[in-house]
């Protein structure tokens, strides 16, 4: 397994992690069995689903994790450890990898829900501590990004493509390549970054700039005027659209026709023309059905035009009403739309009743301007076999200790009902059988569930090596898509959605608010 990432390793983490593991170290405490849990308090984007991205990258770095002999020299250079560190740390970190390592993970792509482990990390508690930054950087953005991803999908509808344009404003080269890959995880159809395309096999697509049309003055800017039709013969193309332009006595932008033939004859099975640079219903899309009509002659098949400025509901129904007066002339014509789309916009051209068949998306998407962050966090549950717990003021931060299960239980109509967490050594929830589910905070909100079935979320992926085999990215989609269409539409809907339960057993819980009050100091007023 090698990193797709060359920086993520060892030192791609937060000093304090490295300083503590020299205390766990000096206090011989760096041995103790640990078990961290991977996890988030809130859904993002006012919704109440997350979808869990970011598995393969984890597994990588834990196969490479190693201090390569270079990162142990800058380390001995600083003063990070004080004074005069003992020379021997530096030897024993030099031995440190993932071997004692076990990691359960929910399956990548999953639905994903608050106090849920999206991981459980367990080992050496110097080991599986100073993963804990590196984890929760390849964590928070793959599965942001993946449910901005998942919502825009909600939102366009599963007929429409999505396509991500975001790498000219995406955090930077390696943010642009994370975004391009875990959009399309989240449920988009392809990329136009081409990097993301050849290390992830994702479908790479793009149509053309304003630059290219208007870098075209007229008609005497082509130098090739020919084109091959179906009889295979070289005819002049641009004579053919002249005399239809000429036929239907359209008015346009010489130079922008220039540039749609120069296109045409360049590419004439793909010929897709960008039709707003000068206007989009007086000049654009009438060049377009002029090349179209031309191409149609010749035996080719148009594929279409993209609007990047103005009313796109209004100009994508106008220009389908121009592309349907020439009937059976022009094929299925495909409107691409473009020009800062985010999730409302394509709720409201929704509710518009666009004639966009697919959209290019950049700004929003890749920079998750609406919730720049997913808040996961790493917190330690159990350390020598005994349960951990972090207390606050604020319920939402108070951390479940031990180790745990995740459930997903199937009611009768065949959606998930609600998630249940266990002590690992619990009662397994089978088929049939009733359950008692309880509010892990509130102890008179509880519910009895029959499960029709029960889905066992979280697998072992990592125990000193790989010990299952990663899902591909295309895989992972799909799973992304199959419970897009699972999940009960209320739960997932863009406004309001109705929150899902994540629950705890009745032994979860007893044990939990035990442990609660053992921990809790009671303080003593006067
Ligand atoms: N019918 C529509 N309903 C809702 N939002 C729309 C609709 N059409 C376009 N938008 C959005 O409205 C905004 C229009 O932005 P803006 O005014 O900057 O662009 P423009 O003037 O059309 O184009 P430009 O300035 O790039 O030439 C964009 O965010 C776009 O996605
Ligand atoms: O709008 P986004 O969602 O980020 O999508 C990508 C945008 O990038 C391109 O143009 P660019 O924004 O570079 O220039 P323009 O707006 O002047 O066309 C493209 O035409 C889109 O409008
Ligand atoms: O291919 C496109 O149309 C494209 C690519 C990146 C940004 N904007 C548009
Ligand atoms: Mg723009």
């Amino acid at each position: 397994m090698t990193n797709s990432n060359t920086i993520v390793g060892p030192l791609l983490t937060d000093l304090y992690q490295l300083t503590m593991v020299y205390g766990y170290w000096c206090h011989n405490k760096w041995n103790m069995p640990a078990v961290f849990d991977l996890h988030f308090r809130k859904n993002p984007f006012k919704g109440e689903f997350t979808i869990f991205a970011g598995l393969a990258e984890v597994l990588n770095f834990t196969a490479n994790f190693r201090f390569t002999d270079n990162d142990i020299a800058y380390l001995k250079e600083q003063n990070f450890f004080g004074k005069n560190p003992n020379p021997q740390f530096f030897e024993w970190l030099k031995t440190l990898d993932c071997s004692k390592v076990k990691i359960y993970a929910l399956h990548e792509g999953s639905l994903a829900f608050p106090r849920e482990p999206l991981l459980r990390v367990e080992g050496p508690l110097a080991i599986v501590q100073l993963m804990e930054t590196t984890l929760l950087n390849l964590v928070n953005y793959a599965s942001l990004m993946a449910t901005n991803a998942a919502r825009f999908r909600l939102a366009a509808g599963h007929d429409k493509s999505l396509l991500e344009f975001g790498l000219r404003r995406a955090q930077g080269p390696d943010g642009g390549i994370s975004a391009s890959r875990y959009a399309y995880l989240g449920g988009f159809d392809g990329t136009s970054n081409v990097l993301a395309g050849k290390l992830f096999s994702i479908p790479v697509k793009g149509t053309n700039a304003h630059s290219f049309i208007s870098s075209f003055t007229g008609l005497d800017d082509l130098q090739t005027r020919h084109l091959q039709n179906s009889n295979g013969e070289k005819v002049d193309f641009v004579a053919r659209v002249i005399e239809i332009k000429e036929r239907l006595g359209y008015k346009t932008h010489e130079g922008e026709l220039a540039a749609f033939i120069a296109y045409a004859i360049s590419y004439p099975h793909n010929f897709l023309a960008l039709v707003d640079t000068y206007d989009t219903l007086h000049s654009g899309v009438l060049n377009f059905i002029v090349v179209a009509l031309a191409l149609v002659d010749f035996g080719y098949r148009p594929i279409g035009v993209r609007l990047d400025s103005g009313d796109l509901a209004y100009l994508s129904k106008e220009t389908r009403k121009r592309f349907t007066e020439h009937g059976e002339s022009l094929p299925k014509l495909t409107i691409i739309a473009s020009n800062d789309i985010n999730e409302n916009t394509l709720v409201s051209l929704q509710q518009q009743q666009h004639q966009i068949d697919a959209f290019g998306i950049g700004t929003h998407l890749v920079t998750c301007q609406a919730q720049p962050a997913l808040g996961g966090v790493y917190k330690l549950v159990e350390l020598s076999g005994i349960p951990r717990m972090k207390l606050s003021q604020d319920v939402a931060k108070i951390t479940l200790p031990g180790r745990k299960k995740v459930y997903r239980i199937i009611g009768k109509q065949g959606y998930p009902l609600l998630d249940l967490m266990t002590k690992e050594q619990d009662i397994v929830p089978q088929p049939g059988k009733k359950i008692l589910c309880r509010h892990p905070f509130k102890s008179a909100k509880r519910v009895y569930v029959t499960p029709q079935q029960v889905v066992s979320l979280q697998e072992c992926y990592w125990d000193g090596k790989l010990v299952k085999k990663l899902p591909s990215i295309h895989e992972s989609r799909q799973y992304v898509l199959e419970q897009l269409a699972h999940f009960r539409p209320d739960h997932l809907r863009q406004l309001n959605p109705t929150p899902y339960k994540v629950s705890l057993s009745d032994d979860l819980y007893t044990f939990f608010h035990n442990l609660w009050e053992v921990e809790a100091p009671i303080l003593e007023i006067t």
